[in-house]
């Protein structure tokens, strides 16, 4: 869908800003850029709707080098989002954002229906629409400039920092929302971000470019995070990659254990309907009577990262796992959750070795050469990526 081989940007003062890129970003995927400051994300970015325009070698997006389509039908295309929203400061939050349907000729009414579906889809209330970007939150005005992007339904999004001007619960928040668009709209978004932690929830690829706008390596998270490509690229993944590899992984892809049986030490206590209320240690001195100690369960769908904090949490070592009206359906031990880390970290190391040795050794892994050259059928499954699944 996007593609730049062998790109550069020099600027006149002698910077070179993107250095020989190539890269394939998939269709319908998300892609982080990530990388110290200056080092050519937002160059990057720009020149897929030709803010920018590279001194040598091709962007192409659908197929079209960017160069020969004509600038303005080409943006129309791609929706854009910056840090701090950008909005119309003196447009009501609808017309902010019907501005593209407006451009492309839609019709005000039309364009205002649309602008309305789009506001309750970012989730914000109807009655929203009719205030000034000033009356709405940073986080409020984010989601603005992400419906403003979607408006004329393109197939590319471009994201610049969207999320860095809001508070981390927000943040979260925000990230959460984007997942959920994205698992229905399928876009091909480009998400250029500081924030290693933002990169791995939110990308299906990431990469990582260098000073001097290298890039360095491009892989799912999974497979970055087993195997970065040198010591820059785990540097900048930061201490912890196992723990950020459990993220990743949702407890569903651990086995549930039977509840202990009376006469093991901790009993987990349950409400009438099936709920855990608590674990009670029926070996110390109260017995039976013993004040319960708390317990937190959780879901399928909860990270194995949580799983891992609430086994060490509880007293017995177990996690309490319940349906989605939270009866118990059983428990995990820490040393499930710590034995399927292993064998995920492994996974995934193997997958980036296979396509180094796909690529030869002279690429660096994770390249977007070295990931054309391997499509290993028993490689690692990214979870949040059907449709760039079994990357390898
Ligand atoms: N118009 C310009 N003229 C000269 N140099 C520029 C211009 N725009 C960007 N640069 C330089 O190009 C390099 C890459 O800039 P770019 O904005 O792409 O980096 P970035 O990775 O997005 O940085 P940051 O994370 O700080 O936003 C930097 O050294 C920057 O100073």
């Amino acid at each position: 869908m996007i593609s730049f081989k062998d790109v550069s940007k020099h600027y006149p003062n002698g910077t070179t800003a993107v250095d020989r890129l190539s890269l394939e970003l998939p269709e319908g995927g998300i892609t982080v850029l990530v990388g110290t400051s200056g080092c050519g994300k937002t160059t990057t970015l720009r020149m897929v709707n030709r803010m920018v325009e590279p001194t040598s070698g091709t962007v192409s997006v659908g197929g079209r080098d960017v160069l020969r389509a004509d600038a303005a039908e080409l943006r129309r295309g791609i929706g854009y989002v910056i840090q701090q929203a950008g909005l119309f400061p003196h447009r009501t939050i609808l017309d902010n954002i019907a501005t593209v349907p407006l451009l492309l000729g839609w019709g005000r009414r039309k364009a205002r229906a649309r602008a309305a579906e789009l506001l309750e889809l970012v989730g914000l209330p109807a009655d929203s629409g009719k205030r000034y970007p000033h009356q709405l939150s940073g986080g409020q005005q984010q989601r603005v400039g992400v419906a403003r992007a979607l408006a004329a339904d393109p197939p590319v999004l471009l994201m610049d920092e969207p999320f860095g001007a809001v508070d981390p619960v927000v943040r979260t928040q925000l990230q959460n929302e984007l997942l959920r668009l994205q698992s229905e709209l399928r876009k091909t978004v480009v998400f250029v971000t500081h924030d290693i932690d933002e990169a791995v929830r939110l990308g299906d690829r990431i990469a990582i470019f260098r000073t001097g706008g290298h890039l360095v390596q491009c892989a799912p998270p999974a497979e970055l995070l087993a195997s970065p490509a040198d010591d820059f690229v785990a540097g900048f993944l930061g201490a912890e990659r196992g723990l950020k590899l459990l993220s990743l992984s949702t407890l569903a892809d651990v086995d549930r254990e039977p509840v202990p049986a009376d006469g093991q030490r901790w009993r987990l206590v349950t409400s009438e309907r099936g709920e855990p209320v608590g674990w009670r240690d029926t070996e110390g001195p109260e017995g039976d009577r013993a004040p319960l100690l708390p317990v937190r369960p959780l879901r399928d769908g909860d990270s194995l990262l949580t799983a891992l904090d609430e086994s060490l949490a509880s007293p017995a070592g177990l996690v309490a796992r319940v349906d989605a009206d939270g009866v118990l359906t059983g428990v995990t031990g820490r040393e499930a959750i710590h034995e399927y880390a292993g064998q995920r970290h492994a996974e995934a190391g193997r997958a980036a070795a296979l396509k180094n040795a796909a690529a030869g050794t002279d690429e660096a892994p994770g390249t977007a050469e070295a990931s054309e050259a391997a499509e290993a059928p028993e490689a690692a499954e990214d979870p949040k990526s059907p449709d760039t699944s079994v990357t390898a």
